[in-house]
């Protein structure tokens, strides 16, 4: 096994050789050959320099001074300054070794030292004063029945974490789950962490079982799943689409690829999917079959359309004319909102009707009110920018994500139906009588087309609120001069703020689960420096390198983090003590919190702090890249 380097803070912690063979009470010794623990050592007592603290002192009714007085009454002494190895990264001045022995006698840390049998703490350290009175009788130290990770010191004592391994306030960390040892990590000294470096949820939104605060919910990741495939899925080519259209390449149609003459466009208006060669975005291509251009002015709306950027409305981009389909087609080129539906797809479809029937459900007022708003949002947008929308039907009103919905297809109409002549005034008010028989259409699935909407209002006034019934009649009632949106938006007033409330709540969630997203975007990158790392098979000519130096002390830190083993042996997948030890590495420029690390064979064991680990880290990913970097030549 190589040998690990000396490293400033990493203190390598020998047994001391106070009781030996006969000297050593029967019980003692055989729990010392149970544990697999040569010699005495759960007799030692180690004291850290750094902190002044013992983790691990005589067990009562024996009296360890009588053969180390230094060692019970007396501070870690501190050795001379031992050489650091060439490439260690930290510092040699602060390597330190534990041992109960005279500071004069002792020798010069070696790495013989990490042949030295293991050093184990196996019972609780409560108090390191001297006036500790209240320690268990040896017979419990010695029978207990396997190892017990010590409980850490209080924060008064120690500043250390009172919960032990496996909590953290700023994480909400489930608690390990085994009680055995870790492999090599007995010690779960902790030091209050940086809270600003981890991401708290919020009460009202920490709900969710612990582990899983972890990780993006389900539904939530299911939902960036499916945009990523449908925006990124290619089917293959699609038969009879030209490969490029204008900058546009790799089309596929969405819905159907040769729909009938569209209710709202009165063309045939199929809708693709495809790339820009522009900027690499994906787009939605509306294609208006059979268009001829009779009017150059009737592209002048769409530059007023390219402006408005609204979070109602399907952004359109931009619009060209193009044979590339074999025949005169407009193509208007909008935002791609991947997986969207539509009102129509969502709610009004006979299954989506049979189905509200059965259970006698109608469609909710929050979402029947939700859209009213929505909608009047993006109306207001578009009437003050002096336009009109036109296309204001179910199936043109997307729904994207969690009920969030956009007014599709804008500016079509403009082009097609250009007409000069006719004040937008009249085209507002088509837009708030649309509105309306759209809220109607929703609330209402039993209305005909041609019905008189007296008795669609009826019904509202029955199952839904007055002010929904208030606010309906007023869009499919005369237009006046007086009839505007502002006045919808004055009606919906109240239901606004419910709305705004929701929205903000959303965000907050959302803001909570990006804080989580963030520490594991941080966790992959040091994972992805530890795998440049470990186990590299030969780096600048040395076949140990990995296995040397600092590195030594990355490969335990590994095993520490991953190849943990309970009491029967068996693998220790405790997702929170990853996630734990990943995320206080991060935070390990600053964090003086000691972890103990033990190699496999249970002969070396190091103290380290975060931080040093942290060093090491950045050392040996240092050397990696700057390595990477240099010219072929220049290497070795
Ligand atoms: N901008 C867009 N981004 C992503 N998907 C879209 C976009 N616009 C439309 N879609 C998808 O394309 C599907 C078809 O839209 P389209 O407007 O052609 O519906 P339609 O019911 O076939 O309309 P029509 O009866 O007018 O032909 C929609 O259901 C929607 O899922």
């Amino acid at each position: 096994m190589a040998a690990p380097a000396r490293s400033a803070a990493i203190q390598i912690v020998r047994p001391t050789e106070t009781f030996k063979g006969a000297e050593a009470p029967e019980k003692v010794k055989k729990d010392a050959t149970q544990r697999l623990c040569r010699n005495v050592l759960i007799y030692g007592s180690c004291r850290f320099q750094d902190q002044g603290c013992a983790y691990y002192h005589p067990p009562p009714g024996v009296d360890a001074t009588a053969a180390s007085p230094a060692a019970a009454t007396a501070p870690a002494p501190v050795p001379s300054p031992a050489p650091a190895t060439p490439k260690s990264s930290l510092n040699p001045a602060a390597a330190t070794y534990a041992t109960p022995d005279n500071k004069e006698s002792r020798p010069a840390i070696g790495a013989e030292h990490l042949a030295a049998p293991v050093f184990v703490p196996k019972t609780p350290i409560t108090d390191t004063s001297p006036q500790a009175t209240a320690r268990p009788p040896i017979a419990e130290w010695t029978n207990a029945p396997s190892f017990t990770p010590p409980v850490p010191p209080t924060p008064a004592e120690g500043a250390i974490h009172p919960a032990g391994l496996g909590y953290d306030e700023g994480l909400n960390f489930e608690p390990s789950h085994h009680d055995g040892m870790y492999l090599g990590a007995p010690a779960p000294m902790r030091v209050q962490l940086d809270q600003h470096l981890y991401t708290a949820p919020l009460p009202h939104v920490a709900t969710r079982q612990p582990m899983h605060s972890f990780f993006i919910p389900d539904d939530l990741r299911r939902m960036i799943h499916a945009r990523q495939e449908a925006t990124y899925a290619n089917p293959g080519i699609s038969a009879g689409l030209p490969s490029e259209v204008h900058v546009y390449h790799s089309l596929v149609p969405l819905g159907n690829p040769n729909p009938s003459i569209s209710r709202v466009y009165h063309h045939p208006a199929p809708i693709y999917r495809a790339n820009s060669t522009v900027d690499g975005n994906v787009y939605a291509l509306r294609r208006i079959e059979g268009f001829k251009l009779s009017n150059e002015a009737a592209f002048s709306a769409v530059e007023a359309w390219r402006q408005i950027r609204h979070a109602n409305i399907v952004g359109l981009r931009e619009a060209f004319t193009t044979k590339a389909f074999n025949d005169n087609s407009l193509v208007i080129v909008y935002d791609f909102h991947p997986s969207s539906t539509t009102i129509a797809d969502e709610w009004l479809t006979p299954e989506a009707v049979n189905r509200r029937r059965q259970s006698g459900q109608p469609v909710p007022e929050r979402i029947i009110w939700s859209y009213v708003i929505q909608i009047a949002n993006a109306l207001k947008a578009v009437h003050t920018a002096g336009l009109a929308a036109r296309t204001l039907d179910a199936t043109k009103v997307l729904i994207t994500g969690k009920n969030r919905i956009r007014i599709n297809g804008v500016g079509i109409l403009d082009v097609l139906a250009f007409d000069s002549n006719t004040s937008v005034h009249l085209f507002q008010q088509d837009d708030l009588l649309n509105f309306g028989q759209l809220i109607l259409s929703l609330c209402c699935d039993f209305l005909q087309p041609g019905q008189h909407y007296a008795a669609g209002l009826d019904y509202i006034g029955r199952a839904y609120s007055l002010d929904l019934k208030q606010l309906v009649g007023y869009l499919l009632g005369k237009p006046t001069a007086l009839k505007t949106i502002d006045e919808v938006l004055r009606l919906a007033g109240p239901r606004i703020l419910n709305e705004l409330d929701a929205i903000q709540t959303y965000n907050d969630v959302l803001e909570n689960d990006l804080g989580a997203e963030v520490e594991n975007g941080r966790v992959a990158r040091l994972l992805m420096k530890l795998g440049f790392i470990n186990e590299r098979p030969e780096f600048e000519m040395d076949p140990q390198w990995s296995e040397s130096g600092d590195r030594y002390v990355l490969k335990l830190f590994r095993d520490y983090v991953f190849h943990q083993v309970g009491p029967d042996g068996k693998p220790v997948l405790d997702l929170s003590h990853v996630l734990t030890t990943l995320n206080k590495l991060d935070a390990g420029a600053r964090s003086r919190e000691k972890i103990m690390l033990v190699s496999r064979d249970s002969q070396s064991c190091l103290v380290v702090e975060y931080r040093d680990i942290y060093k090491c880290i950045e050392s040996a990913y240092g050397e990696l890249r700057s390595a990477s970097k240099q010219p072929h030549h220049a290497r070795r």
